[in-house]
């Protein structure tokens, strides 16, 4: 298999939706990379898969309002950063339009040497009417030869998809950037697993059984872009299990839709959640589990 990788950097004004749309992006095969991953060309935000494709999203902090001189040098490195990317992504608000802060974007832009691959997302299309869509696209293309204009909407997931697809045709062959099982769904296992603790602690308030688990068993990834995600719940006594159940097993059904639903707003996706409880005695004494949950067994002490 050719594969292919490459950055993108995300630029556009503090309030764009640029982690709206990383967290999009990034969907289902993610890794959400922590903030304390750094690379020399700039911050990380995400990594995503899209067929053979790896895309890094890259933030470029710093690119806004440079008042002192520090502020300027931290201009210079954010433009530096966008630069070496491979795509640029501009993205603007709808509604806001040609702003002091995106015509300060689109002088950068235009000093950027030759041959940079720059698109244009107009991002949060479901606050304004499609006139105005139309105008602000051609003023902006007017403004600057972009390769392409895609209108999304990051917190509806519209139009989303096929900028995702586009980035990946883009994208250099070549290995990817991270190795697979760094990338794997095991942190979006461990997010949809925290998730459900979540809701069964808002829930269960005191009565929570603290030593409880939620594991996520299960990804499957459905032909109609759907997911189907099975997670158990596990408890160390067998009197907890009546507890998250409930009368009828209402207490758990009640969880379990909470949980899709907050699973369906992050990954922008249909979600059919199973969850199942049972007793695993003693599960803390368990190495396995700790590793699986990043701590080191052998040091105890975290
Ligand atoms: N109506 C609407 N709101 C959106 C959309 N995308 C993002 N937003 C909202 O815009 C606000 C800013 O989004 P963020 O993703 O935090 O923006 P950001 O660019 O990452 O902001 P900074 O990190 O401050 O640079 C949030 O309240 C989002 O919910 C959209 O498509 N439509």
């Amino acid at each position: 298999m050719s594969t292919k990788a490459g950055f993108v950097a995300l630029i556009g004004e503090p309030n764009a939706g640029k982690s709206t749309l990383t967290n999009r992006m990034v969907g289902a095969k993610v890794s959400i990379v922590t903030h304390k991953v750094q690379t020399t060309r700039a911050r990380i935000r995400g990594v995503a898969l899209e067929g053979d494709s790896q895309l890094v999203f890259v933030d470029t902090p710093g690119l806004f309002k440079p008042r002192r001189r520090l502020d300027r040098a931290m201009v210079a490195a954010a433009w530096g950063g966008a630069a070496d990317a491979d795509v640029i992504v501009l993205l603007i608000e709808a509604h806001r339009g040609i702003t002091d802060g995106v015509e300060k974007i689109l002088e950068g832009l235009n000093a950027l040497p030759k041959g940079r691959r720059v698109a244009l997302a107009i991002n949060k299309i479901d606050r304004v009417e499609s006139q105005v869509l139309l105008a602000l696209t051609s003023e902006m293309n007017e403004r600057y030869a972009f390769e392409r204009t895609f209108m999304i909407s990051a917190e509806k997931g519209f139009g989303v998809q096929d900028l995702r697809e586009w980035l990946a045709g883009e994208m250099p062959e070549g290995p990817w950037l991270y190795p697979e099982d760094q990338i794997a769904d095991l942190p979006m296992r461990m997010i949809a697993a925290e998730m459900t603790r979540e809701k069964l602690t808002l829930r269960l308030h005191q009565e929570l059984p603290y030593q409880l688990t939620v594991e996520t068993e299960n990804w499957e990834e459905r032909k109609d872009g759907s997911a189907r995600i099975d997670q158990m719940i596990y408890v160390a006594r067998d009197g907890h299990k009546g507890i998250i159940l409930g009368k009828k097993g209402e207490t758990i059904k009640a969880i379990s839709k909470l949980a899709r639903e907050e699973l369906e707003e992050f990954l922008g996706r249909k979600v059919h959640l199973f969850l199942q409880v049972k007793l695993r005695e003693n599960w803390l004494e368990e190495a396995e589990r700790y590793s699986e949950m990043g701590l080191d067994f052998k040091d105890g002490n975290r």
